[in-house]
């Protein structure tokens, strides 16, 4: 069984030890495993790497195939496993791209890693509209969900996803976490809580950026919104420290 990662330079597998920089459990040290392929394409997406390929223009529809990239690199299960836990981690952040998409690697991966470190904690970085299976959400202790709003460019996909996010907001496993840039995304976000009920403490709203001076920038006004709607923040505290950096 295999799992396909992003790289940070050709050949070398996106894992690295890093400060969580968003969410609920920002500022915790974790080690970080970024994943390859996605099934969304957000035109603002930090990562495209991830997804976008040469002659590969919709990634989420099933008649078009990826090419083969220097971005992606394939591993046996054991293989990842061992590159993992030689960092010595106590907290995982697995990320893509969209995790969910290899969850069956991913339902062999952890096991594996919890026989060598049982106290290991895992969190999964999703965009909320892959399903996960009942064994994923037994083996995760945290998700954090970011559904796209419609500045993502995704709409045709989004019309999918309502269901989900109705199973997502009932888990006290997962936290969720909008990606703003504009008041007519806070607008969205106050909408979609009402429709699914999410609680606003495990609603989080960050701003969209990769530069210090845009998030600053967002931060003033977002922060604002954050306490008119009784809503938590994030920043970004990676962007800060190294910016839009692979492998950061
Ligand atoms: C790259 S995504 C990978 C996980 C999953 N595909 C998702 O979207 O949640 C990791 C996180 O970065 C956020 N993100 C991506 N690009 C961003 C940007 N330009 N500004 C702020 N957050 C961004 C996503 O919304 C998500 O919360
Ligand atoms: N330090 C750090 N924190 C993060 N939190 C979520 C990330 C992601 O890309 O999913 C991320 C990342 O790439 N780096
Ligand atoms: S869902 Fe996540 S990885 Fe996929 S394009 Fe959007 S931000 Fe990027
Ligand atoms: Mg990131």
């Amino acid at each position: 069984m295999s799992l396909t990662l992003a790289t940070t330079t050709p050949g070398e597998p996106e894992i690295f030890p890093s400060l969580q920089g968003e969410g609920p459990s920002a500022g915790r040290p974790c080690v970080f495993v970024r994943l390859s392929r996605c099934n969304l394409a957000c035109r603002w997406c930090d990562t495209a790497y991830t997804w976008r390929f040469t002659g590969d223009i919709r990634p989420h529809r099933d008649d078009l195939t990826f090419e083969r990239s220097e971005n992606q690199i394939t591993l046996d299960v054991r293989e990842a496993a061992m590159r993992i836990l030689a960092l010595r981690p106590t907290r995982l952040v697995i990320t893509g791209g969209e995790p969910l998409l290899q969850a069956p690697s991913l339902a062999k991966l952890i096991p594996m890693l919890r026989e060598a470190v049982p106290a290991l904690e895992v969190e999964i970085e999703t965009n909320g509209s892959v399903p996960p299976p009942h064994a994923i959400m037994q083996l995760v202790d945290q998700f954090n969900v970011s559904p796209k709003l419609s500045h993502s460019g995704n709409a045709e996909h989004l019309a999918l996803v309502p269901e989900l996010l109705r199973d997502w907001a009932a888990s006290p496993k997962a936290w969720f976490k909008f990606v703003v840039a504009d008041m007519d995304d806070v607008n969205e976000v106050a909408e979609l809580q009402a429709m699914y009920r999410i609680p606003s403490e495990r609603l989080f709203v960050m701003p969209e950026g990769t530069s210090s001076e845009t998030l600053r920038e967002r931060s003033k006004w977002l922060a604002g919104a954050a306490l008119t709607h009784g809503w938590r923040f994030t920043d970004r505290l990676h962007i800060h420290l190294y910016g839009d950096t692979r492998g950061t």
